[in-house]
């Protein structure tokens, strides 16, 4: 079973309305007047940084990942929750919280703590939505397709024996939030360019027409490695043709009502992997 068959067969499961059917990056419950946004991920040694990584980098891209998920909304933090391992050097783990935590303002709710080896830890972001809460299968045919800042440069990062880009990553909050009353659809690059416009265009019923020459691509990136590799934690989204977006952002393509693939890159299906999947 690899990770699309799972959350397909958890599919199966009584799910809550705000769930959205498993299809959106976080889940969305109304609550009184508010509407909050809940998501989790986790990351792992081996899988997500490497072994022998500070623990205050782990714990930077913990949280940071998480409010991606809540940049992609246009949600401001409330807290998170921390699903913690007792590793060696745990005091930088708490350090590097602290930076993340002053850094977006973000309280700390609670979470858990163990000793595992190798670790993989958790955490759960919550966070407080404006009146428009932007999805994945918002957009339309006829949308432009754009893309904050530049992709490749966590791996580069990575290349270059863990630079910041990759250890440091910087969820987009501010500029979620100035987006998200103004898009159709959104949604964080997490495991490729590519791979997570195929998913907002097949979430919206459309197909993602990109030109590989408008890439905000990383200086000294190869563009493809770039688009595919992952852990960019920028957002994509997709506006009206004539939006001007309040933001520094790339147009990267259209999105068209051709359908018969999600993804055309310079009017071809590519024939190589879109991005990062769980095997
Ligand atoms: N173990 C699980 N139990 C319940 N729901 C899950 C589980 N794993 C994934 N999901 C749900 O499946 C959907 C897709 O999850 P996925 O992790 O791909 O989203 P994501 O957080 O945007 O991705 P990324 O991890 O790359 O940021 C989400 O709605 C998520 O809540
Ligand atoms: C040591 C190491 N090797 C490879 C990568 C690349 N990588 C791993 S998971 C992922 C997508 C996001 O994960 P998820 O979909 O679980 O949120 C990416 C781009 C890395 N970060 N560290
Ligand atoms: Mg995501």
């Amino acid at each position: 079973m690899n990770e699309a068959e799972f959350i397909a067969a958890l599919r199966t499961l009584p799910l809550h309305p705000g769930a959205e059917g498993l299809h959106d990056d976080t889940a969305t419950l109304a609550i009184g007047g508010e509407t909050l946004i809940l998501t989790h991920d986790a990351i792992a040694e081996g899988v997500h940084y490497r072994p022998g990584t500070d623990p205050f980098d782990i714990a930077w891209k913990l949280v940071a990942v998480n409010l991606s998920d809540l940049a992609a909304k246009g949600a401001t933090p409330l807290g998170v929750l921390i699903g913690a391992v007792l590793v060696e050097g745990a005091e930088r783990f708490v350090e590097g919280l602290r930076a993340i935590l002053t850094e977006y303002a973000v309280p700390l709710l609670g979470g858990d703590t163990i000793s595992v080896s190798p670790a993989t830890f958790g955490c759960t972001a919550i966070g407080r939505a404006g009146a428009a809460v932007p999805r994945r299968d918002g957009g339309r045919a006829g949308d432009a397709l754009w893309v904050t800042g530049t992709i490749g440069a966590a791996m580069l990062g990575f290349e270059a024996g863990d630079g910041a880009a990759y250890l440091r990553p910087r969820p987009r909050l501010a500029e979620g939030r100035a987006l998200a009353p103004h898009v159709h659809a959104m949604m964080d690059v997490s495991d490729g360019l590519l791979l997570d416009a195929s998913r907002l265009a097949e979430a919206s019923g459309c197909t993602a027409e990109i030109a590989r020459a408008a890439l905000p691509v990383a200086p000294g990136a190869d563009p493809l490695r770039a688009a595919t590799w992952g852990d960019d934690y920028e957002l994509l989204f997709a506006a009206p043709a004539d939006f001007a977006p309040p933001v520094a952002a790339t147009r990267i393509g259209t999105l068209t009502d051709e359908r018969a693939v999600p993804l055309l890159l310079d009017g071809a299906a590519p024939d190589f992997p879109l991005g990062y999947q769980h095997r």
